[in-house]
Order: structure tokens, then sequence, then C-alpha cells
């Protein structure tokens, strides 16, 4: 018989509180408070460096029935702060399966916050937005979890992408693969690096920071600019490197925070949204074929524009819009052969509409070398 876990609260800093259960440490855990409307991939969810220094609500009412495994993790370990679920499930039942989500949490000591009313907390947070929020032991906030809440942070003008991006260049792929191509590591999600290789590439993964020089120097087909946590606006180095490569005309990629710099490189702005896109379903609207694609999402932060145009970016063209508010979805440059998207083609968790940019980018590269 496995005992209750002991009484925890999430307490949000605009002082909302909400009571669950606590599974794993007890010391309190503060992060950004985002929420995701997966249905399943839980383990991509949590493994994705992108949401580093968010505790993740999902909104699916039990997480945790089909269990872990080994080959579904998008880096080598859970990202997030804390994990906040109305019932994680007390078994599980997958033939892929290697062991339960509530161990593999525990064994990485990310806090669980379950029988939660994630209804009521979702939406809170999309009507007052996220927000920084503390998860601890018992029914009352300590004085402890106060101060930790108070010395958090804000995402807003977080550089995390230099964190947790790889500190050595590695190789991914079959050496002998047709293409090469180098990928800064702002966050990389492993889904981007086996697509690579499904896709004939071998990928060199180098740190956030390496200067585009060096990158230059490895002679590649394309350069990829990965996803990525934290505000886009504070990895300050990355617009320079983006330029400078630019300029060579080598066909460029970006993902999400690649797409976010992207925008940033060449004049736009950024803004961090009221509650961001985090989920399998969002509506996303190619405006170059008219066609509506169903994507995954994980971000906070948005290049600043709509249909019309990006705001300061005369070089860059709008390609896709998101339907539920019409923010900024895709762009390309209208005279290199570069462009990215906010939203995630390689999906892991999510649906597989825009796998095709892969071969778009792909293209690019063949049209390089002839
Ligand atoms: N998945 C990502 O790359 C996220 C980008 C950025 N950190 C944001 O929140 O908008």
């Amino acid at each position: 018989m496995s005992t209750l876990p002991p009484k925890g609260f999430l307490l949000l800093e605009d002082g909302t509180l909400f009571l669950g259960r606590l599974v794993g440490p007890t010391a309190p855990t503060v992060a950004e408070v985002v929420f995701t409307t997966n249905m399943t991939g839980y383990q991509e969810v949590f493994t994705d460096p992108s949401y580093r220094g968010q505790t993740v609500v999902l909104t699916a009412p039990q997480i945790g029935n089909y269990g872990v495994n080994t080959e579904d993790p998008e880096s080598a370990k859970p990202q997030v702060a804390g994990v906040v679920v109305r019932e994680l499930s007390p078994t599980y039942s997958n033939w892929r399966a290697t062991g339960g989500l509530r161990e593999w949490l525990e064994e990485h000591q990310v806090p669980v916050l379950t029988e939660v009313d994630t209804r009521r907390l979702t939406k809170h947070l999309r009507s007052a937005g996220v927000m920084r929020g503390v998860i601890g032991v018992g029914d009352t906030p300590s004085r402890e979890a106060l101060a930790v809440l108070e010395g958090c942070p804000s995402m807003e003008g977080l550089d995390l992408a230099t964190v947790v991006s790889t500190r050595e260049v590695y190789s991914w792929g079959k050496p002998d693969a047709t293409y090469h191509v180098v990928a800064y590591d702002y966050g990389i999600k492993r889904n981007i690096l086996r697509l690579f290789e499904a896709h004939d590439c071998r990928v060199t993964v180098v740190p956030s920071d390496t200067p585009a020089d060096r990158v230059l120097a490895m002679n590649p087909d394309g350069v990829f600019l990965s996803n990525g946590p934290g505000d886009p606006d504070a990895v300050i180095y990355a617009p320079a490197a983006i330029r400078e490569i630019a300029a060579t005309k080598t066909p460029m990629f970006g993902i999400c925070l690649g797409h976010q710099l992207i925008g940033l490189s060449f004049g736009a702005r950024t803004e961090k949204m009221p509650f961001g896109h985090r989920g399998g379903n969002q509506p996303v609207k190619d405006l170059e074929t008219g066609k509506v694609l169903i994507t995954s999402q994980n971000h906070g932060f948005a290049v600043v524009g709509s249909v019309e145009g990006v705001e300061g970016a005369p070089d860059l063209a709008i390609t896709h819009v998101n339907l539920n508010d019409g923010t900024v979805e895709g762009l390309r440059h209208r005279t290199l052969p570069i462009f990215a998207v906010q939203y995630h083609p390689e999906a892991a968790p999510g649906p597989h509409d825009a796998v095709p940019l892969f071969d778009r980018f792909l293209e690019a590269l063949r049209n390089r070398r002839q």
C-alpha cells in the first residue's frame, strides 16, 4: 500500500493559492508557471530544454498512464522545474514503457503537485497571464517559500539558452550523409537531430556562442538555429553571428527561439506574450499556399508583426500566422535563403503537418551546391 503524499501548494505571485498533494522534493521550487494543452507526449514536454526555468501545468486530466521510455526524451533529463497535474496516474501500461512517470520524476528530483484543480489554474493564467509561482509542502506557504518566490527573476530579460547549450561540439548522424548542417544549440531537441539524420544530413552541433567564422570554417551546406528557453532578446551575441553567416548566402533555418533570433537579427522586435502557445493543436496559416496546419508549439515570446509585415524588418516577409491570435508564426528573408518558423515542425509531441519544412531546407542546401 502506498501512503498518500503530503499536502502541497502552488502559490502564484499575485497571491492566488492552489492546493494539492506533493510528490518528490519538498524544498520550495520557484519558476514561471505555464500551461500546455498536449494530451500526450508528457515525457517529450518535460525533457524539452525550452521548458527550462518553467513549471508546467498539464491541462489533460490524467498524466502518466503510459509510463516513460528511453526513446522519447528530447534531451538527457527532465528540464522542467516542476509539474502540476490533476491526476498523476498511479499505474501505467504500454508496450514501450520502461518505468513509471512518478518514479522517473522522483529519480530526477522534479516536484509534482498533484490533485490540483488544473482547470481553474489554467483559466487564471489565461486571464491574468503567466507568472512566477512557488511549489511547496503543506497547505500554507512558509516564510521560506515566500522568500524564494520573491527572489525569482522574471523570464523577461533572462538568457537561458546559454545555460542549456552544449559546452562541446558534437556530431549527430551518419558521417557519410550527403549534407552537412551546423546547428547552433540554444537548447536543441533531439527530434530535430533525428529528422536531419532522416533527411540525409550529418549535423555538427555547436555551443550557442560559437563565432560565425568558426562555423563557416566547418564548411556547412546550411546552418540551423535551434529552439531554446528564455528571452530571445537576452541572447545578445546571437544576432551578430547570424548576420555574418547570412552575408555569405549560406542557407539558414530556424525553429522557435531560432526563428525569434532571425527576426531580431534583421531588425524586428520580440515581445512577451500574455500566456504563450503550448500544446499540440495550434492552427497556423501558411500565407503562401493558403493551407492551414495544425502545429505543435511551445513559446512565450513572439516576433512583433502581423499579416501586414514584420515591424522594423523590411527584409523579412511573413510566411505564417497563428489563426487564434494573429501572431507571427513564420518568416523568410526576401533575398537570402533564410526561413524560420515559430512552431515545431519536428513535433515531438504533436502533429506532423509541418514536417515537410525539413524538405524545404534540403532544397535550399541542394540549390546552393548547384
Ligand atoms: N521552444 C522555444 O524555442 C521557445 C522560445 C522562447 N524561449 C519562448 O518562450 O518564446
